[in-house]
This record gives structure tokens, C-alpha cells and sequence, in this order.
């Protein structure tokens, strides 16, 4: 079974990577994988489980957290008319979105970032996702709240995208100057 031992924390270079397509129909052991990944979200959700085995409760983890650099996402959530959703998706692909954005109030964490990393991250409100199942149907969902966050979220991870990446003000690409150049700049101009 996967537990926290399994899962890696941000630093590791494979948190940075796009992962790779599966190509389907998915080899045994891409689906034994992807089942484990479930496994684990519905063990971290018992609480005598998740107790026994030290394991945070998940409602979303990607292949990448357990170092399996390829396109596969297992989701446990409910949807906005409170029916489960328990899925372990191959290739999941956002095919639409609102233009209307939404963010958890209180920020979000992830399995893989061991500390508190405040400010809203900006997700679409609604959005159009197409996958092929752990069972090998091609299915679309419609999502909306949570569930569409929970999905970014994951697919997210999918390209290397950190949740904190979105939380405006750390501009990944902008340099600032550090202090003491920003004061010689101004000394040399007397
Ligand atoms: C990292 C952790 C805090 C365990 C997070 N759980 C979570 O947000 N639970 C939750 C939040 C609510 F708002 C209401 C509720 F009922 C339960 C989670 O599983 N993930 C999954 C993850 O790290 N995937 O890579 C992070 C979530 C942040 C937003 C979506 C997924
Ligand atoms: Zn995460």
C-alpha cells in the first residue's frame, strides 16, 4: 500500500517535470499503480487507517507525488450535488473552462508541501475534463466548487505546476535585485 513514505516533497526534481502520456490501453503495471493511488485516498479517508498508518487524509493525488513521472490522477471528493467521486483517471485533459475564476478561502496545501503556504490560488469555476478511466472508458466531466479545484489541482501537478505558482505576487520568472544592489544603483546616482 502507498503510504507518506512514498510520497515526495517538493525539492524533488520529479515534482518539476511534465509527466508523460500513458499510451492505452495502460500495461498492467501502470493500472496496478493507478489502483494503489485510489487505495490510498480511500485508506487516508478511514480514519482508523489513516490513523494506523500515519496517513494524511487526501481527496486528490497525482503520479508524479509517488515519483511515477506519467499522466495519472486518482481523485476521492464529492461533487457539488454531494455524490462521491472516486476515480483514477489516465490522461486527463481540461477541454473547456469558465472564464469565472473561484479559490478555496483559506488557501490550499498539497500531500507533497509539508508547510503552510498562504494566499488564494486562482482556479476556474467550472471546467470540462476528458480522461480515460482506471476501467478504460473515455468519460467527460462537467465540474464545478471543490471538485474542479481538486482536479486542477492534480493536473496541475501533471505539468510540474506547484499550487503556490498561482498565488499572485510570486511571479516565478521576475527577478527582483537583491537590497544591496538596489542601493548601489542609488548611490551612484549620488
Ligand atoms: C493536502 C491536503 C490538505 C491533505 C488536501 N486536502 C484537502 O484540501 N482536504 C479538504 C479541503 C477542503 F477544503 C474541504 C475538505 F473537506 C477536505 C489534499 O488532499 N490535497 C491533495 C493534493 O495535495 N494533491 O496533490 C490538496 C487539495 C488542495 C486543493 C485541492 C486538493
Ligand atoms: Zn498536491
Amino acid at each position: 500500500m502507498i503510504t507518506m513514505d512514498d510520497i515526495i516533497r517538493e525539492g524533488h526534481p520529479t515534482l518539476r517535470k511534465r509527466a508523460e502520456e500513458v499510451s492505452l490501453p495502460a500495461s498492467n503495471e501502470e493500472k496496478k499503480i493507478l489502483q494503489k493511488m485510489v487505495e490510498y485516498l480511500i485508506h487516508s479517508q478511514d480514519e482508523e487507517t489513516a490513523e494506523k498508518y500515519g496517513l494524511r487524509p487526501g481527496v486528490g493525488l497525482a503520479a508524479p507525488q509517488i515519483n511515477v513521472s506519467k499522466r495519472m490522477i486518482a481523485v476521492r471528493t464529492h461533487d457539488h450535488n454531494d455524490e462521491l467521486i472516486e476515480l483514477g483517471l489516465y490522461n486527463p485533459k481540461i477541454v473547456s473552462h469558465s472564464v469565472e475564476t473561484t479559490y478555496l478561502e483559506g488557501g490550499e496545501g498539497c500531500l507533497s508541501v509539508d508547510r503552510m503556504v498562504e494566499g488564494e490560488v486562482p482556479r476556474y469555476a467550472r471546467i470540462k475534463v476528458k480522461a480515460t478511466t482506471l476501467e478504460g472508458d473515455e468519460i467527460t466531466l462537467r465540474l464545478k466548487g471543490f471538485a474542479a479545484i481538486v482536479f486542477q489541482h492534480e493536473i496541475d501537478h501533471l505539468n510540474g505546476i506547484m499550487f503556490y505558482d498561482r498565488i499572485e505576487g510570486n511571479d516565478p520568472h521576475k527577478q527582483s535585485l537583491p537590497p544591496k544592489e538596489v542601493m548601489k544603483l542609488s548611490d551612484d546616482h549620488g
